[in-house]
């Protein structure tokens, strides 16, 4: 049985679908749709990402597509660890620049649900991570929005990659120079 976990932001989802290991090694239905159906989560998922980042302290985000391209996400590690991070950036939520962070590895096998309206980000914490997300709308480059991922204003507990293992954290230009919240006008709004 899929259990749905509900955080700090509720719509923020922590997802565990089940695992069966025998001698050979393990069989899991990771993603079923009826299971999200009998939780209320009806999303119509259209494409597949998966990610390889190799050192430790990757960080890939804050990201979001913003309408009418906008996604949700269905997060999970294949190979690895990360922390996940999800910025609720909807004006007028009362939740607004608050975050929720789950660590998702492959050993924990746990997924983390992303609402369109939420920023996305991770710090892999473990070398050689892999992660494979499903997404409920193309890609779209003209519809890219990012912001900071360590802006002070959003307060985000993220591992510290210097004191934790020695490194820098490795990002994309992109990443480097991402707005902070405080110089984001957000396109998406609070619907109750
Ligand atoms: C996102 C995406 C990217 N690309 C191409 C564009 C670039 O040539 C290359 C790397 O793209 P980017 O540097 O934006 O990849 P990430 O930094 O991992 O971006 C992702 O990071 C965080 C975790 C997110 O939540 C988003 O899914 C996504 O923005 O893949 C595609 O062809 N299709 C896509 O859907």
């Amino acid at each position: 049985m899929t259990e749905f976990i509900r955080h700090a932001i509720p719509e923020v989802i922590e997802v565990r679908p089940p695992k069966y290991g025998d001698h050979r090694g393990f069989f899991s239905e990771v993603f079923k749709r009826s299971a999200f159906e009998d939780a209320g989560i009806d999303i119509d998922w259209i494409q597949d990402n998966q990610s390889f980042s190799a050192a430790v302290g990757t960080v890939r985000g804050l990201h979001f597509q913003v309408p009418p391209v906008g996604q949700d996400k269905l997060v999970r590690v294949l190979r690895g660890a990360i922390y996940d991070v999800a910025v609720d950036i909807r004006k007028g939520s009362p939740t607004y620049g608050k975050w929720v962070g789950v660590e998702l590895s492959a050993e924990k096998w746990n997924q983390l649900l992303v609402p369109i309206g939420f920023a996305h980000c991770f710090m892999t914490i473990e070398p050689d991570t892999e992660v494979l997300y499903k997404v409920s709308g193309p890609y779209s480059k003209e519809h890219e929005g990012a912001i900071r991922w360590n802006d002070p204003a959003l307060g985000i507990d993220w591992p510290d990659p210097k004191e934790k293992f020695g490194v820098e954290p490795t990002l994309s230009n992109k990443d480097e120079v991402a707005p902070f919240l405080a110089d984001f006008d957000s396109p998406f709004t609070f619907e109750g």
